[in-house]
């Protein structure tokens, strides 16, 4: 394996990835879903049968981007209005911030893949879809441990029976979710486009529907705690947030798409939270054609990854390097811009199918938390600790007051 951590070689590795960029082997759970009778679906998917997937679930989640804000808005407002309820009395309040950042993960994506219905589902099943996040977050890392052992002993490796327990229940879960969902045609969820076109057998859509919400929950709400936790030690990042929104939305409280794009600080602090606080730390290809790098010439078919935690952390591009400074992200410097277009979410044709989706659903929640709580913590060093994604070594807990109290 060869590990590269300079920005250019990015380009490099673009132009050696080939028409069908290919990834490490996830054999824990391609064995899983051989075992199984399982197709693998587009997460563990290659050549054409990749590309064929990934054109199929991309198209609907497009679509359903444009459409989906103002949905996004009411439950976000919800998720917070809950978490007022909930954890303040006479509008202060401490309170970990994972069970609603991953409320949130849950029904956010949960209603784009089952439509907007889900989420009264997802009260009366509260607990199965706690257990879904719970297990899908727990096999990240086993997932870890399983990846790192050869492939003739993994059957023996304790973490294997745990992982495909937890994997026969998401898949479980998810048909019937399917069952449940599959006769609201109602908002265009990503499940009614697929069962009307077709495109996708019924157990390709088991698969790829499990994978993507896998795929999501633990991602956005881990990078929604980092957020939370960086603007919590940084008090003055919330009052711009809030100051370049009113300028922007002029007297509106509901948001368009657009708005959304015009918010540059605020997609700032995404980008710095993703800087320091990766979900993952790699990102690999085997490559198809040679690569030359520094002089030496990689073969084809080498593991080659790139480092997006030491990259993001270069002091050249980024002065300071575990400071978080938003405002470095707004910068006509393309070097660094071109890093948010192609670290965080991944690159080339492969990059992450759900960033759009992602970006917007996390935006949101980070403007609609400023604009509700003022929020501070007393935990001033927290540390990263490597399940797979990156995840803070303690429960990030953050002192709150309302802020129509502090107005
Ligand atoms: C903070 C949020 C997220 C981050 C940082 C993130 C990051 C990534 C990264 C780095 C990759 C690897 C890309 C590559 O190999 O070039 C990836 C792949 C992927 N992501 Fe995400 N992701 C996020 C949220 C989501 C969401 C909400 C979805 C739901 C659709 C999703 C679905 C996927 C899928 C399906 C792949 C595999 C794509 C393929 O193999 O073609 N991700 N993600």
């Amino acid at each position: 394996m060869v590990f590269l951590f300079e920005a250019d070689d990015v380009e490099k590795l673009k132009a050696a990835e080939g028409r069908y960029p290919q990834h490490v082997d996830f054999k824990h759970l391609r064995r899983h879903r051989e075992d199984q009778g399982y197709p693998k679906g587009l997460l563990i998917s290659n050549d054409n049968e990749w590309l064929c997937q990934r054109k199929i679930l991309s198209n609907p989640l497009m679509l359903k981007i444009g459409h989906q804000i103002k949905h996004l808005e009411e439950l976000t407002l919800k998720t917070l209005a809950n978490a007022v309820e909930d954890y303040t009395v006479n509008g202060f309040g401490t309170f970990e911030v994972e069970p609603i950042t991953r409320d949130f993960a849950i029904n956010a994506f949960g209603s784009v893949l089952y439509g907007n219905s889900f989420e009264s589902t997802f009260t009366q099943n509260g607990k199965t879809m706690q257990e879904f996040a719970e297990k899908a977050k727990n096999n990240f890392d086993d997932a870890k441990k399983l990846l790192m052992t050869p492939e003739c002993i993994m059957k023996m490796h304790p973490a294997w029976k745990r992982h495909n327990n937890r994997w026969n229940f998401l898949l479980k879960t998810t048909m019937d979710m399917i069952e449940r969902h599959s006769n609201d045609t109602s908002d265009c969820s990503i499940l009614s486009h697929l069962l009307q076109n077709r495109k996708l057998n019924d157990k390709e859509i088991y698969i790829n529907l499990t994978d993507l919400l896998v795929a999501s929950i633990d991602t956005t709400n881990t990078t929604l705690q980092w957020c939370l936790y960086e603007l919590a030690c940084h008090p003055a990042a919330q009052d711009t947030i809030i100051s370049e929104a009113e300028m922007i939305l002029e007297g509106r409280s509901s948001l368009e798409k657009t708005d959304l794009d015009k918010l540059e600080f605020l997609s700032a602090v995404l980008w710095e939270t993703l800087r320091l606080h990766r979900v993952g730390f790699f990102t690999s290809r085997i490559i198809k054609d040679c690569m030359e790098v520094k002089g030496i010439m990689i073969p084809p078919q080498t593991n080659v990854a790139i480092s997006m935690y030491v990259m993001a952390r270069n002091s050249v591009l980024f002065p300071n390097p575990d400071k978080f400074v938003p405002e470095r992200w707004m910068t006509d410097n393309a070097k660094i811009k071109k890093l948010n277009r192609d670290v965080f979410f991944g690159f080339g044709p492969r990059m992450c199918l759900g960033k759009k989706m992602a970006e917007m659903e996390m935006k949101l929640f980070i403007l609609k938390f400023c604009q509700q709580f003022e929020f501070s913590t007393d935990d001033a060093e927290m540390d990263q600790v490597v399940k797979l994604l990156l995840t803070p070594s303690r429960p990030v807990k953050i002192n709150t007051v309302l802020r129509h109290l502090t107005d």
